[in-house]
């Protein structure tokens, strides 16, 4: 297979291609493309990788590294956690697995014991500019509180989180209200600044 790696030509670091957002999650491919808009070339991959344990930057680290390996070629993941205050960070990036298996209303009467009904949306974006390299972390993160479920059930915990300062919750906000404080759209904002700054162009040989 033809090179995958990275190379630094001058003061630049030239990629064989152009980076390929892996996910499993429609929505989230939805939302990366909408604020992303041309800012940076991408394409995706709908691949499901593992639902790996650990420290949330760690996961997402790991998946980069999966997703690289997979593609063979520079990579973006995410993984995206939402940490309950009183419960000392969890469900954290086992989120999704607790909203599968409890729903909105589960995750509600996880806090009925507490006072405390605050959270956080965190999303860790790694970079991997191909197999062999470290992935990069770039983190957003979106203070609220947990309420009973509210507007359009169409993403995952959206319902149930109401960022601080607002009174509507993420799901009944117009979608670029939400992208402008998400914890996704903050995250996005570092991606952006890095590939400003690293000035990446792209190999377009057709041999690579
Ligand atoms: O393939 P990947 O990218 O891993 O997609 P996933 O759906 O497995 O996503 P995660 O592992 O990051 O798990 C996060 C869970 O939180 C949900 N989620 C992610 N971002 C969200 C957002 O902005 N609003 C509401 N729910 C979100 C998502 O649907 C999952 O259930
Ligand atoms: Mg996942």
């Amino acid at each position: 297979m033809a090179a995958a790696a990275a190379r630094t030509v001058g003061s630049g670091v030239v990629l064989p291609r152009s980076v390929t957002f892996v996910t499993g999650n429609a929505k989230k491919l939805e939302e990366v493309r909408a604020i992303l808009g041309q800012s940076i070339p991408f394409q995706s991959l709908k691949l499901d990788l593992p639902e790996l344990q650990g420290e949330p930057e760690d996961i997402s680290k790991e998946k980069a590294r999966i997703a690289a390996k997979e593609v063979n070629g520079p990579v973006l993941v995410e993984d995206t956690c939402l940490c309950f205050n009183a419960l000392k960070g969890l469900p954290g990036p086992y989120i999704k697995w607790f909203l599968q298996k409890i729903g909105h209303e589960g995750l509600n009467n996880l806090l009925m014991a507490y006072e405390d009904k605050t959270a956080y949306a965190m999303c860790i974006f790694s970079l991997a500019l191909g197999p062999n390299a470290e992935p990069m972390t770039f983190i957003g993160k979106t203070q609220g509180r947990i309420v009973p479920a509210r507007g359009p059930n169409d993403f995952g915990w959206d319902p149930i989180f109401q960022p601080h300062g607002y009174d509507q919750t993420y799901a009944e906000m117009p979608k670029e209200e939400k992208h402008k404080i998400s914890h996704r759209g903050k995250a996005l904002e570092l991606v952006k600044l890095h590939f400003a700054e690293a000035r990446y162009t792209f190999q377009t040989d057709s041999t690579t």
